[in-house]
């Protein structure tokens, strides 16, 4: 029976790498699939790895209807066994709605992939949507570790090195912090709730793992 599974991980975690491994091993068994992505670091219409890889791939948009999409790939090519959606964090609700009905109604497998919560630790509604239709959410395997080793579990927002709790939900950007411009870190929960950064945490002297009320 087809399924919609959720591969969720923070930044970082191998989820892109992941998409193109499961649409690599479907493809190579003759199985016929559509990849989808939206705001990838790479560009518009790519899905891009940071192990290298890097693929086109349909750029999903506000106006993105996956039914018609399909719809009109099976009249041109027979038929669509499976979809790849990564970056699916920033899918509209009713548009994971439409992924799920793919499955119940067209038979079609749908691996979706994507971060569930944004810098303020709060779901992205796509994720949440994600997270109540799909099948199995599947978290990945290898973690991302914070600075001070534990697993990473929350992403977080930086400029310069030091966190920020203001800004736009979405904010296309790397975990590779260059000066002046926003970038992402991963932290355990511990380590995102106190707003200590790699570059906070080295700036501090001594033990600097104290709670700061300030
Ligand atoms: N030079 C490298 N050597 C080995 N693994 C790497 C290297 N660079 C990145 N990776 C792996 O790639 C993962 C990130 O993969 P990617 O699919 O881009 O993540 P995501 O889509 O979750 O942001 C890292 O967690 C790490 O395991
Ligand atoms: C936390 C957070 C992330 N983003 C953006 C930053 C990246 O462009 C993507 C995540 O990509 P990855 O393949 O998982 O590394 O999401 C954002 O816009 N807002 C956020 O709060």
């Amino acid at each position: 029976m087809a399924e919609l599974v959720f591969f969720s991980g923070t930044m970082d975690s191998g989820k892109s790498t992941l998409a193109l491994q499961t649409h690599h091993n479907h493809s190579s068994r003759g199985r016929h699939g559509l990849l989808f992505t939206r705001n990838d670091r790479a560009g518009q219409a790519r899905l891009s790895s940071r192990l290298g890889l890097e693929v086109d791939a349909d750029e999903v948009d506000d106006a993105t209807d996956f039914w018609a999409v399909v719809s009109d790939a099976r009249s041109r090519t027979g038929h669509v066994d499976y979809l790849v959606c990564d970056e699916a964090q920033f899918y509209a609700p009713e548009q994971v709605e439409q992924l799920a009905r793919l499955v119940d109604e067209a038979g079609i497998d749908v691996y979706a992939f994507g971060i569930l919560a944004d810098f303020r630790t709060r779901l992205f509604p796509g994720s949440a949507r994600l997270v109540e239709l799909a099948d199995r959410v599947e978290t990945l395997q290898v973690p991302a570790l914070c600075w001070c080793g534990a697993r990473a579990t929350h992403n977080a927002r930086t400029v310069d090195g030091r966190m920020v709790v203001e800004g736009e939900q979405v904010v296309v950007g790397d975990v590779d912090a260059s000066a002046g411009t926003v970038a992402y870190e991963v932290l355990c929960r511990r380590h995102h709730a106190r707003r200590m950064t790699l570059a906070t945490a080295s700036a501090r002297s001594g033990p600097g793992d104290t709670l700061d009320l300030a």
